[in-house]
């Protein structure tokens, strides 16, 4: 089982999706921009690296929102999502061609990599029990 961090990054009520790059494995699949702990870093020291690598803005962990277990072609992947905060720094995508920030409601709409389809889901009734 691969473990993969990925992050939840809110602005104005809108969570960022990123449409992976030609070139790159599951091109044009949306994800939650993330990647793979290296050896002997916690998943919090590793999406906030990712984060920085990938998409050139520096942020801190929030807090933990949870975790998916699912397939993504042939690898069973258990992704670690966290809510983090942007701190500083402007959106430099490296293995994304497309960013987009999104409503809640519309998530569903993109063609998100499968482990990223129940975070989605959780992530919208949280959203909505908040508004209630
Ligand atoms: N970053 C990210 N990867 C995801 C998500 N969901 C999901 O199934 N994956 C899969 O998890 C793997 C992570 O690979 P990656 O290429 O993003 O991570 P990385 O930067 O550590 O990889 P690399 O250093 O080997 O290039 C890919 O197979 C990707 O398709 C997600 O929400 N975010």
């Amino acid at each position: 089982m691969l473990t993969v961090t990925a992050a939840l990054i809110r602005k104005e009520g809108r969570i960022l999706v990123a449409r992976r790059r030609p070139g790159i494995s599951h091109a044009g699949r949306w994800e939650f921009p993330g990647g793979k702990p290296e050896q002997g870093e916690s998943p919090e020291e590793a999406i906030v690296r990712e984060i920085e690598e990938e998409m050139g803005i520096m942020t801190t962990v929030d807090a933990y929102f949870g975790e998916s277990i699912a397939h993504n072609g042939n690898t069973n992947i258990r992704l670690l999502v966290f809510e983090l905060t942007w701190e500083r720094g402007e959106l430099t995508p490296v293995d994304h061609d497309r960013i987009d920030w999104v409503r809640p409601e519309e998530l569903l709409g993109y063609d998100l990599l499968e482990p990223d389809v129940p975070i989605a889901r959780e992530f919208i009734e949280r959203e909505e029990a908040h508004r209630t």
